[in-house]
């Protein structure tokens, strides 16, 4: 039988593998959960008989050791409030819930508990719990109902515990640094101060948990339980990450989490998810005011309307025991759970709920009300070892989308023209205000963008650019004729769309049947040699009276007669013109076809007149010459008329039209 996994993209066949060990080890119910969170989630269609579902089922039954059940097409589970509840799987633990094990035992769930319940604030709901019951906020099939006035009846707040006025400055400051941010160093050093102090784990909680209820905001309160989670987490020696989204999935996880790591029984997850969600406390009366003015000024506890200044403890009111001992109860506390706003002293007054008044409890229930199943998304930190270090290479633009590119921008222009009333509107959108520091352009949302020719111009011209090859070289052993091309290409109009090179190379000088054969040949050679894309030239010198000879072989005449000697080889002749003659070769590498360019330049054979520092141009006189040799004039006015300056241009102009084509070509 074929394996249903082949042809599966790695990264899928991993997270089925990953997905089907967690649903092994955790259950029916996890899958379900799993299934209910990842509704819409492609990367997760093989839960649903998406893609690689087969696989899925296999490697889901190779883990449980049974038949893989066959596919059918399912659809995803549309989010529901009230989901069907599958039977629980995960078994109860006993109660009470073990502390956890290590140093930090002293910290009892039930303390930390009680502190969450202080945050989140009262009530009931049923017992029994598993991860999907609690996510889901139902109940679990056949439990019956918590009762609220029993779960508060056994979750008695422990006895707060004096510190020492140093600890408690200390604790006072751990709290205080939690208060803008939970980041992640407050909280490690949080919890390390509480490990250090782990003799006084049971003191240190029950100020924490008092503490928590006077905190300002809510996101204070939130904080102070990262903390604890942290704690608990640690000390359960486990990592797992949180990936349930939401202010009451967050807790309501966390929860799991410790039922997870044994810290809390699924029987005491349950009634911590009562109290969570209920909105009222059935018999625990709101404090009077001036209680909990009274218990805010005790020592060290911040009072509700008080901010935490950081590390700075309490006044001692004078005459104070500096310290009670350890383990003797304090005077009580005002019971402070359920949903109490006037517990906020000075905002009872205005009757208006803010984020800030509301406790976290009351607030997760109605986000949680609130929100569209799925529609939070989890931030998660980029994995840099997932993430591209790099850009991916530029494409290289083809001339079609260049045009396209262009039309684009046409039509852009041409709907700018069209839908203002009048040319005379169109130049305001692109006048500048003198007052207003932003052109209209940007202002006047009915009008759309227009981009100036220039830069289309000059988007183009970069675009074209990067198509080219790295560099063109024009092979040559003669450093005039370097010196002439550099010059022509640099004072031209028209920017030749890549990076000329030179490379001194002397090839052989070839004969031929013709000039043309000559130069292709010399430029098949030099292509070899470079093994890219290179261009050369090849310079005739041919007169009329002598048929077009000395021509190609106008280098050796030179070197054996020198100027006089190219004047008396038309001795004989009445006729002394001639025309100069440049072959420019283009090819794009070894073996690919050679373009050719032909530039002349009539003109006649006279003594040598001029500088003569290159080659014949003391004896040529152009026609256009003005009766000067190429030697007299100007590198300019040369290059304006000669045949090197017609030939270039001609090569220039036939590269910037095919500069796509002949860089794909020189590939
Ligand atoms: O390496 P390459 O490019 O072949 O350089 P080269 O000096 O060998 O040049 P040619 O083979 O094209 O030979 C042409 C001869 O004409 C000379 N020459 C070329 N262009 C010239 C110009 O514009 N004016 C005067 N003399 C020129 C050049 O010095 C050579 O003696
Ligand atoms: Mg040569």
């Amino acid at each position: 039988m074929a394996d249903p996994g082949n042809g599966l993209a790695p990264d899928l066949r991993k997270r089925i593998e990953i997905m089907a060990d967690h649903i092994a080890r955790n259950g029916a119910e996890f899958e379900t959960t799993v299934k209910q969170k990842n509704a819409s989630n492609p990367q997760f269609a093989f839960l649903y008989n998406g893609e690689g579902a087969e696989y899925y089922q296999q490697v889901l039954a190779k883990h449980r050791g049974t038949q893989a059940p066959p596919v059918a097409p399912l659809r995803p589970p549309a989010p529901s409030p009230t989901p069907v509840v599958p039977a629980p799987v995960m078994p109860a633990p006993v109660m009470p819930a073990p502390a956890p094990a290590g140093q930090f035992s002293g910290m009892t769930a039930p303390m930390a508990m009680t502190a969450m319940a202080n945050m989140a604030m009262p009530l009931a709901s049923p017992p029994a719990a598993s991860l999907a019951t609690l996510l889901r906020g139902g109940q679990v099939q056949g439990a019956p109902p918590v009762e609220l006035a029993d779960v508060l009846r056994r979750w008695k707040e422990p006895q707060v515990l004096a510190l020492t006025p140093e600890v408690e400055r200390q604790l006072h400051g751990v709290i205080a640094s939690l208060e803008h941010m939970a980041s992640r160093d407050a909280i490690k050093s949080g919890r390390l101060w509480i490990e250090c102090n782990s003799a006084l784990a049971p003191h240190i909680a029950s100020h924490i948990m008092r503490r928590v209820s006077f905190l300002v905001t809510c996101a204070h309160r939130l904080h102070v339980l990262y903390l604890v989670h942290d704690l608990l987490q640690t000390e359960a020696a486990r990592k797992e990450p949180l990936f349930v989204t939401g202010v009451l999935m967050g807790v309501l996880r966390l929860v799991q989490l410790w039922v997870d790591r044994g810290i809390l029984s699924a029987q005491e997850a349950e009634e911590v998810k009562a109290i969570t969600m209920a909105k009222e406390l059935p018999g625990v009366l709101s404090p009077q005011p001036q209680q909990v003015t009274a218990a805010a000024m005790r020592p060290g506890v911040p009072g509700p309307s008080q901010t935490m200044p950081p590390m700075a403890g309490a006044p001692r009111p004078a005459g104070a025991p500096c310290l009670a001992p350890y383990g003797a109860p304090m005077p009580p506390v005002p019971m402070l759970h359920g949903y109490q706003k006037q517990a906020l002293a000075g905002l009872q007054q205005t009757g208006i709920q803010t984020p800030e008044t509301v406790p976290v409890g009351v607030l997760a229930s109605m986000i949680a009300s609130v929100a569209t199943p799925g529609r939070h998304v989890r931030y998660k930190p980029l994995d840099p070892a997932m993430t591209p270090q790099t850009l991916p290479p530029m494409e290289v633009p083809t001339p079609q989308l260049l045009a396209k590119v262009e039309e684009f921008y046409e039509d852009l222009q041409d709907e700018v023209n069209s839908s203002a009333a009048s040319k005379g509107r169109f130049e305001e959108h692109l006048r500048f205000d003198t007052d207003d520091p932003f052109p209209q352009l940007f202002r006047t949302p009915q009008s759309p963008p227009s981009i100036p020719p220039v830069v289309v111009e000059a988007l183009r011209r970069a675009m074209s650019k990067r198509a080219m090859p790295q560099a063109l070289v024009f092979v040559t052993g003669n450093a005039k004729k370097l010196e002439e091309v550099k010059h022509i290409l640099a004072s031209g109009e028209e920017e030749l769309p890549f990076e000329v090179t030179s490379q001194k190379v002397d090839l052989p000088e070839l004969q031929g049947a013709s000039t043309q054969e000559i130069a292709v040949q010399k430029c098949r050679l030099a292509a070899e040699h470079v093994k890219g894309p290179v261009m050369c030239e090849d310079t005739s010198l041919c007169y009329h009276a002598l048929k077009g000879l000395p021509g190609p072989y106008i280098k050796w005449f030179l070197e054996k007669l020198g100027h006089e000697g190219l004047n008396k080889l038309l001795a004989g002749y009445e006729d002394k013109s001639a025309y100069a003659q440049c072959l420019f070769t283009l090819c794009a590498g070894p073996g690919k076809e050679v373009h050719v360019f032909d530039g002349r330049t009539e003109g006649k054979i006279v003594e040598a007149r001029g500088p003569k520092d290159f080659g014949w141009d003391p004896v040529f006189e152009a026609l256009e010459g003005e009766g000067k040799t190429f030697a007299e004039m100007t590198k300019e006015a040369k290059n304006a008329i000669s045949h090197r300056g017609r030939a270039l241009q001609q090569l220039r102009s036939w590269l910037i039209a095919n500069a796509a084509s002949f860089a794909e070509e020189s590939k």
